[in-house]
């Protein structure tokens, strides 16, 4: 069984909180997207921590330095989870993972523009992430021949706890649960459906089958 996450890549956070109360049932993590809290800032995970108190929020910082600095950000702002790019160096994901600690909360590392995903996901986990996101992102996935199933593959073979983001969908998101991954991150497949709570329902039943 799969967490599923539901990443909101909308720009106001008005929506964005509107978006969520429709999709919460089904949903175990909020992720506020990169794009939303470059929008709204720190301001926008205080309002979704105080509308959803009892989900995990996660804010997708993709954080490049100042590991500590930021995560010290994003959970005193009332984030559960932050983000912090695998491709920066092992003292950031420390710094964060410092901060983490600190505020009983976690990290999670974002593979986005890593060659080797597998490896730097099993080094993020030793330097203390809660999970690793095995991830293609949106311009990624717009590039020819692009294929989920490289991520199912890579997370089949990571051996530590990983989510997979970056074209889960319908058709998709049977095969990524069986790759045996902690969390799924749905993105465009719930906030671009016309009826956003019926694909998250229909998401977390294939996640929990
Ligand atoms: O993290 C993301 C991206 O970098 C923009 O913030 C997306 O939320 C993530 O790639 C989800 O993708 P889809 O599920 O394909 O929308």
């Amino acid at each position: 069984m799969a967490k599923l996450q539901v990443a909101i890549d909308l720009l106001n956070i008005d929506d964005a909180i509107a978006l969520a109360t429709k999709v919460a049932p089904y949903i175990d993590i909020i992720e506020l997207g990169t794009p939303l809290i470059k929008s709204e800032g720190l301001t926008g995970i205080r309002k979704m921590k105080d509308a959803f108190p009892d989900k995990l929020v996660l804010a997708d910082f993709k954080t490049a330095d100042a590991g500590e600095l930021e995560a010290n950000m994003a959970f005193g702002a009332g984030a559960d989870y932050i983000t912090v790019l695998g491709a920066t160096g092992d003292s950031t994901i420390a710094g964060a993972v410092k901060a983490a600690k600190e505020h009983g909360k976690g990290v999670v590392v974002d593979t986005i523009g890593v060659k080797d995903r597998v490896k730097r996901a099993q080094e993020a986990i030793a330097l203390g992430a809660e999970f690793v996101e095995l991830h293609a992102g949106l311009d990624e996935q717009a590039e020819d021949g692009y294929s989920i199933q490289v991520l199912i593959d890579e997370a089949t073979r990571a051996g530590v706890a990983v989510s997979i983001a970056g074209g889960v969908n319908l058709s998709s998101i049977t095969a990524v649960k069986k790759s045996g991954v902690t969390v799924a991150v749905a993105g465009a497949a719930i906030y671009g459906a016309k009826d956003p709570a019926n694909a998250a329902k229909e998401l977390q039943e294939l996640a929990m089958a």
